[in-house]
């Protein structure tokens, strides 16, 4: 459940009454999500979703999401437009927190992807990554591969062996990898780097919303369909690869965007690369959510099997 900070029906009628939307007809907390705290918001005229934003984005990153969604909205690409109020205002205050009121997306999120789900996935990636190539703004990315030895440094050393034995040597052992593998000179573009099922709203095999941008940074190109990769082929779990799944995926990016040679070479080290990212930061939540919050914690394991995956043979022979 991520609904953090609670909006009473008074408190939405006020805001409303900012906007030229209609009047409050309903107000549901949205139990998906982690991050922010999520509302669908019912006005007499249409559905918004209202985003109260959390501790982990800093709002004065804001802007510059609200600049690369009027982006990609400009370039038609399936994105939700924040509102704005009569007097052009779209980031707003409310319950001692910034937030926004969003265009709602119908549609639903997967959690078992087909191939040509996959491939539509990948297609929306390519059409964006296109569409960003004119967006020259650069923010750095806080979670990218320079980050990961200090992030583990702030996961606890007792709680991590206590998680599973023998993991911050395995840890210990794919940062010093990375740091010998990881490319340096590849397209970099504005990325999603968290384009997760829960993130894609489909209309039956088309998509119909990417959402959640929150993490959107400068980064490798590749590097983002590398983290789409690991996230739509395995199973929740990470047990199972499914390989026609992510050749959907690849193939559905490669028709719509650009894949240079060196790029879908350096694949298996960013999959590798993703896989860590997506382990760690899943680690520090797990040790550091406290056991009451009304969060659902996502297992860091999932992860540590898609990185053994990538590591071997079967893995190098996913991206050929
Ligand atoms: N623009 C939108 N249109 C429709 N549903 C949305 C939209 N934005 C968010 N949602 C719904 O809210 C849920 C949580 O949103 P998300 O941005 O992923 O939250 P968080 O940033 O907390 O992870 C999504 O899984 C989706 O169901
Ligand atoms: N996708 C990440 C967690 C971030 O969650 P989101 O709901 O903001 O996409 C993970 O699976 O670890």
């Amino acid at each position: 459940m991520a609904v953090y900070t609670q909006v009473s029906a008074e408190k939405a009628q006020a805001l409303l009454r900012l906007y030229d939307v209609g009047s409050l007809v309903s107000l549901k907390g949205i139990a998906e999500g982690v991050e922010n705290s999520n509302f669908l918001l019912e006005t007499t005229q249409a559905r918004f979703i209202l985003t109260l934003y959390e501790n982990r984005v800093d709002p004065d990153d804001l802007p510059y999401f609200h600049r690369l969604l009027a982006h990609l909205h400009e370039a038609r690409c399936p994105v939700p437009r924040f509102i704005e109020d009569r007097k052009g205002q779209w980031l707003q205050d409310v319950a001692g927190r910034k937030a926004c009121l969003i265009e709602f997306l119908p549609g639903i999120s997967v959690s078992e992807p087909t191939e040509a789900r996959a491939a539509a996935v990948g297609m929306a990636l390519g059409q964006m990554h296109n569409a960003l190539k004119s967006f020259t703004e650069i923010k750095p990315n806080p979670l990218g591969q320079a980050s990961w030895r200090s992030l583990f440094g702030k996961c606890d050393a007792v709680a991590t062996e206590q998680f599973q034995p023998g993991l911050s040597s395995r840890i210990e052992r794919e940062l010093d990898w990375l740091d010998a593998n990881w490319p340096t000179d590849l397209p970099a573009v504005a990325s999603h780097t968290d384009l997760f099922p829960d993130n894609v709203l489909f209309n039956g095999d088309r998509v119909g919303g990417l959402i959640d941008f929150y993490f959107a940074c400068t980064e490798l190109r590749a590097y983002d369909l590398a983290v789409t990769h690991a996230a739509w082929s395995f199973s929740n779990d990470g047990g199972s690869c499914n390989t026609e799944v992510g050749k959907a995926l690849l193939d559905g990016y490669a028709s719509c965007g650009e894949l240079l040679a060196e790029e879908r070479h350096a694949l298996p080290v960013l999959a590798r690369g993703a896989s860590l990212r997506f382990l760690l930061t899943r680690l520090y939540d797990w040790i550091n959510t406290p056991a009451d919050a009304m969060v659902t914690r996502k297992d860091p394991l999932a992860f540590l099997k898609r990185l053994e995956y990538y590591s071997g043979v079967e893995g190098l022979g996913l991206f050929l």
